[in-house]
């Protein structure tokens, strides 16, 4: 299957991977309300990279949740494909979680005790549904760790840690993959090759990705970097070079 292909067949009747509308999100209420975000209306095309990014306190986080079906919006709605998740039953919604979006986080949050089989194996066991030895191989192959099933999160290096939990989020292969600041606690080779192993899964397997970051240079991975203000989305960058998006960025005050 070609990307393109590949990309299709995970899109909905809109042709969209994932779609947020009309987004709003506050924490608290009265006079101590937090308007986290503000009506933003965002679709993202199968087989696409997209970084978010703006200030500390813009948002992105609590976009990327409201997207990812972690929280749920105030108001407005998110579509995976064509089905509508925000509306969803928690059981039902924890249930979609699981097959259809994957989460990388920027502390990798691995079962040290586990080996990095079971890590990998471990949403799947948890909901009742472990994934196949074969397809548990797979994913670390994919993701470079081959030969690595037994060992100890302890045992490797932090940019290996990051890639089993790649691997962890990829194994029921999702539609959209989330990853919150991915390469933070990495060095900037290490963050390389991750931002590397993220940009093959887009082109070579049309994985549809989102990304927030503040890292202008991470961004630059990206096709299209989105910038949050004050809960609001305030400009879309298509392709642009990381000088670009530092320049757009500091403009913000980010
Ligand atoms: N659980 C919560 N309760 C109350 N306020 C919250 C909560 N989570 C986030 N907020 C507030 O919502 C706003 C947006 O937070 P969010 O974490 O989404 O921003 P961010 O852009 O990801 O920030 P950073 O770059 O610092 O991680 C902030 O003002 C934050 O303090």
């Amino acid at each position: 299957m070609t990307t393109a292909a590949a990309g299709a067949a995970h899109g909905g009747a809109t042709g969209a991977a994932l779609t947020g509308e009309g987004l709003h999100r506050e924490y608290g209420r009265g006079a101590a309300a937090v308007r986290a975000l503000r009506g933003v209306s965002v679709a993202f095309a199968p087989g696409t990279f997209t970084a978010v990014m703006g200030p500390s306190g813009s948002g992105k986080t609590t976009l990327l949740h409201c997207l990812a079906g972690m929280d749920r919006p105030s108001r407005g709605t998110v579509r995976w494909g064509d089905t509508e998740v925000s509306g969803l039953p928690e059981r039902r919604l924890a249930d979609l979680r699981r097959t259809r979006v994957g989460f990388v986080f920027q502390a990798f949050n691995l079962m040290p005790a586990m080996t990095v089989a079971q890590n990998v194996e471990l949403p799947g066991r948890l909901a009742g549904h472990p994934p196949e030895r074969a397809r548990v191989r797979e994913a670390l192959a994919r993701v470079g760790l081959a030969g690595r099933e037994r060992h100890r999160p302890g045992q490797l290096s932090g940019g290996q840690q990051q890639r089993v939990a790649i691997a962890r989020a990829l194994v029921a292969r999702p539609e959209v993959l989330f990853a919150d600041e991915p390469t933070g606690a990495l060095d900037r080779a290490t963050g390389h090759d991750i931002l590397d192993l993220l940009r093959a899964g887009v082109d070579e397997d049309g994985q549809t990705c989102v990304m927030v970051t503040h890292d202008p240079v991470a961004a630059g991975y990206a096709d299209r970097v989105l910038l949050l203000a004050d809960g609001v989305l305030v400009d879309e960058l298509v392709r642009p070079t990381a000088a670009q998006v530092g320049e757009r960025l500091s403009r913000l005050g980010g």
